[in-house]
């Protein structure tokens, strides 16, 4: 009874008789009672099948195989809703089948793995995999070995391991190494390991194609090769906001199955260099200072992020500046319209049609010629002045697990845009009232003293006085910080295109920068406020003050699929469970 890949017949699940049907894209399989009817149905996508093998095979605590000649075991991505996950955690999933025939077996062994093929293309043979044996809690080799290269071997991943000696070093390999052969890269570690992933898969693809990653105008090619994320760092946000749980067998899965999601990468710049690359959040005021702080008491652990953030709040700061953006197009999209960026995000999908126009006709993604800043460049620059207690660019939501919505809930992963949050400086109950409403559902921007813009680019400099100002605090003849300059300064005014506005970084710009980069460091254990912060780049604390970001449209894709809405994927996991449940009870 077979076309193509159909294949239906009868198999047992211990002893019970179940009508199976292989479609194409759906292996289901229903119990029948004893008078022929048919009662609930198990579905698995084709697509999260992660492997298929002969015998009735277990592979933890270790693989071991009963080979019985007439069985089959199918191993899938199983929901589970563990923790208040909203199945966004993933488990392994093991279904053991018996057929009335070796002939059957094999034919049924056959269809699945050709069906795999067919319907998953994504999935990775060849993975190079560099683990941070120092990251988090140091459990990094342990992690992989225990968790994570069973599912690999499962799956018929080969990979290539390294362990990191020294950091850089995993950028360093993407950056000059032969990856021929190789479908993706995984990290195991956390957000610097992941950086370190993405400064060298960046770099290595745009010298590859001889593009100047400094200059910001340039449109950078987008790199073939996807990025895993095996999450085992102290803070570990870009899996959060990209799979929706930090978990390492999650996360496997996600490779193994070849899911593959396009993200956003703000590149960012200082007279006309590139700094760094970052994907969550470019952050001045609030969020540099406590990075700065938190890097002074590395030992606390991650609970030192709580303790500068109490810190840092209760020294009350803000900071002068002139932020320049340019809006993206608001027809598409806002930071306020309470949409959430959801696996197979409709504002991401149509992004991709307009980011990569000539995609369907060539085949992929990565031949069609970019012109995504250039043609949409035409639009205003804003430019706002005044004082604030944080300015922050976020890519993408920036959800984690203290802020389950994260930075700006309705961000989305790859619509090639960031969120521009401004928040002025208003009291320090108000800016309480701000940071409280991250970690609750409460619109952190409907508030009097927070702007949001949705945006392409931005611009931070400092007002010209303070630039001199901070530099005389680094001498030691400064004022400091001049109270009736606290507050809104109503500026509103246009300025010229972004070509132009790279054009106006200059030599002596980078001269007072360079002044001006240190003073916060030492800022907390002196008793004067400074006059300038620093910038959070994803974790890294900006050489520079005076910076020009751009964001590049779904520059780097993950093994991963964004966060599935809970209540579809649970639904079919559930049925799953409750099959398993009973074939067990009727063992
Ligand atoms: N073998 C190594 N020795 C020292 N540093 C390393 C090594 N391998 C990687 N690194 C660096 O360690 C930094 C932190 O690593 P990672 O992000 O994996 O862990 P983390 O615990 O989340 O980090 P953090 O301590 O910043 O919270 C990364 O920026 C990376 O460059
Ligand atoms: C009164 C309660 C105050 C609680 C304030 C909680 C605010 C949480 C906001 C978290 C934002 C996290 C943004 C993500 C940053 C990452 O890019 C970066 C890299 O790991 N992490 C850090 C710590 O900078
Ligand atoms: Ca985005």
């Amino acid at each position: 009874m077979e076309t193509d890949l159909r294949l239906e017949s009868s198999l047992w699940v211990g002893s019970k008789r179940y009508r199976a049907v292989l479609t194409g894209w759906h292996f289901n399989w229903t119990e029948v009672d004893k008078k022929n009817r048919d009662k609930k149905t198990i579905s698995v996508p084709v697509a999260e099948v992660v492997g298929v093998e002969e015998g009735r095979v277990e592979i933890l605590p270790q693989k071991s195989v009963e080979d019985k000649d007439k069985d089959f075991t199918v191993f899938y991505v199983k929901r589970s809703s563990s923790g208040g996950s909203s199945g966004l955690l993933w488990r392994l999933g093991r279904t053991q089948f018996s057929c009335p025939s070796r002939v059957l077996r094999d034919q049924w062994t056959k269809h699945l793995r050709t069906a795999l093929k067919t319907h998953s293309p994504l999935r990775p043979h060849r993975l190079l995999v560099f683990i941070n044996p120092f990251g988090g809690k140091k459990k990094g080799r342990k992690i992989y070995h225990s968790l994570v290269a069973p599912l690999f071997e499962l799956a018929g991943i080969s990979s290539h391991v390294i362990v990191t000696e020294r950091a850089n070093q995993a950028r360093d390999h993407l950056l000059k190494k032969d990856l021929t052969g190789f479908d993706g890269v995984v990290c195991v570690g956390g957000d610097g390991m992941f950086s370190e992933m993405l400064h060298g898969l960046i770099g290595r693809t745009q010298q590859e194609a001889g593009l100047c990653e400094n200059d910001p105008a340039v449109t950078l090619q987008p790199c073939p090769l996807h990025i895993g994320i095996i999450p085992a760092g102290s803070t570990d946000c870009v899996c959060y906001a990209t799979v929706g749980v930090i978990d390492p067998v999650t996360s496997a899965l996600h490779i193994v199955i070849g899911d593959s999601q396009p993200l956003d990468v703000c590149s960012v710049h200082h007279a006309s260099t590139l700094v760094r690359y970052s994907v969550s959040l470019v952050g001045y005021g609030f969020y540099g200072d406590v990075l700065a702080e938190s890097e002074k008491h590395r030992w606390m652990g991650p609970l030192r992020y709580d303790y500068s953030g109490t810190m840092v709040y209760l020294s009350n700061r803000s900071y002068a500046g002139i932020v320049q953006y340019l809006p993206a197009d608001p027809l598409l999209s806002s930071p306020r319209d309470k949409t959430r960026c959801l696996s197979g995000c409709s504002v991401c999908s149509r992004s991709t049609e307009r980011l990569f126009p000539h995609a369907a006709d060539s085949g992929s993604l990565y031949s069609s010629n970019l012109s995504q800043f250039s043609s949409d460049s035409e639009g205003e620059w804003v430019s706002v002045e005044g004082r604030f207690r944080c300015v922050s660019l976020t890519c993408m939501s920036s959800s984690c697990p203290r802020s389950p919505l994260g930075l700006s809930p309705s961000a989305h992963l790859a619509d090639g845009t960031g969120d521009l949050i401004l928040v002025w400086d208003t009291h320090p109950l108000g800016f309480l009232k701000f940071l409280y409403r991250h970690t609750s559902t409460q619109d952190q921007f409907d508030l009097p003293f927070v702007e949001v813009h949705r945006v392409k680019a931005v611009r931070f400099s400092v007002p010209s006085g303070k630039e001199e100002e901070a530099y005389e605090e680094i001498v030691g003849q400064s004022g400091g910080i001049e109270e009736e300059e606290r507050g809104y300064v109503e500026t509103v005014s246009r300025s010229g295109s972004q070509q132009h506005l790279a054009e106006r970084d200059t030599g002596r710009q980078m001269t007072n920068e360079q002044k001006t980069a240190n003073p916060f460091l030492c800022g907390l254990c002196c008793s004067k406020s400074p006059s300038v912060s620093v910038w959070n780049c994803d974790g890294e604390i900006l050489p520079f003050t005076e910076i020009l970001c751009r964001i590049h449209g779904q520059l780097v894709r993950l093994y991963a699929r964004g966060i599935e809405d809970g209540t579809a994927a649970q639904h079919c996991s559930e049925e799953r469970d409750k099959c398993e449940r009973r074939c067990i009870l009727h063992k």
